[in-house]
């Protein structure tokens, strides 16, 4: 194992937010962390409908990391809420609140409710690539071939 990265959380309007809680691991070996709705009030997603859901927090990941925000695979086979951009990306230097953008796949109406877990959050150690630009690319057994071109 790495050692664990530190990440700082910060809540978001404590007073009101103090029942929703934070990002937080579900079992010992979770990859995501589940992230609740910070939602007022009841949200009806209607079928093909996006929101973006407050979570009423911000985070600081520390330099050479990402977090993505993935679906939640239960709410997505039993309601077909996804995640329209999925997976998020959030970058290290982002300091607003975590947003997450919502989609109803499914056929029907879902209720989100204040609390819910609505998505997850896997940290991943990120590169920032320096680029090169150059005249040739090397040759590969590849080459162009793509979009299935070994086929089925
Ligand atoms: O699901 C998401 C995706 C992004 N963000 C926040 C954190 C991220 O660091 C920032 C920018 O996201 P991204 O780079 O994907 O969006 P963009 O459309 O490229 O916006 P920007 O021009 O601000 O980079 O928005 C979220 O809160 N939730
Ligand atoms: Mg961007």
């Amino acid at each position: 194992m790495h050692p664990s990265p530190s990440i700082a959380f910060l809540r978001l309007n404590p007073e009101k937010n103090r029942d929703i809680p934070l990002p937080r691991y579900m079992t010992a070996q979770s990859a995501g962390m589940d992230i609740c709705a910070a939602l007022d009030d009841d949200l009806v997603l209607n079928h093909g409908c996006i929101c973006l859901v407050p979570t009423g927090f911000a985070m600081a990941l520390p330099d050479g990391f990402e977090a993505q925000i993935r679906p939640r695979s239960g709410l997505a086979v039993k309601h077909g809420i996804s995640i329209i951009n999925a997976p998020g990306t959030i970058d290290a230097d982002y300091r607003g609140e975590v947003k997450i953008a919502l989609i109803n796949l499914g056929p029907d109406p879902v209720t989100l409710k204040r609390g819910d877990r609505i998505a997850q959050m896997v940290v991943q150690k990120v590169y920032q690539a320096r680029i090169e630009v150059v005249h040739d690319l090397d040759d590969t057994d590849r080459s162009g071939g793509g979009f299935g071109h070994t086929g089925r």
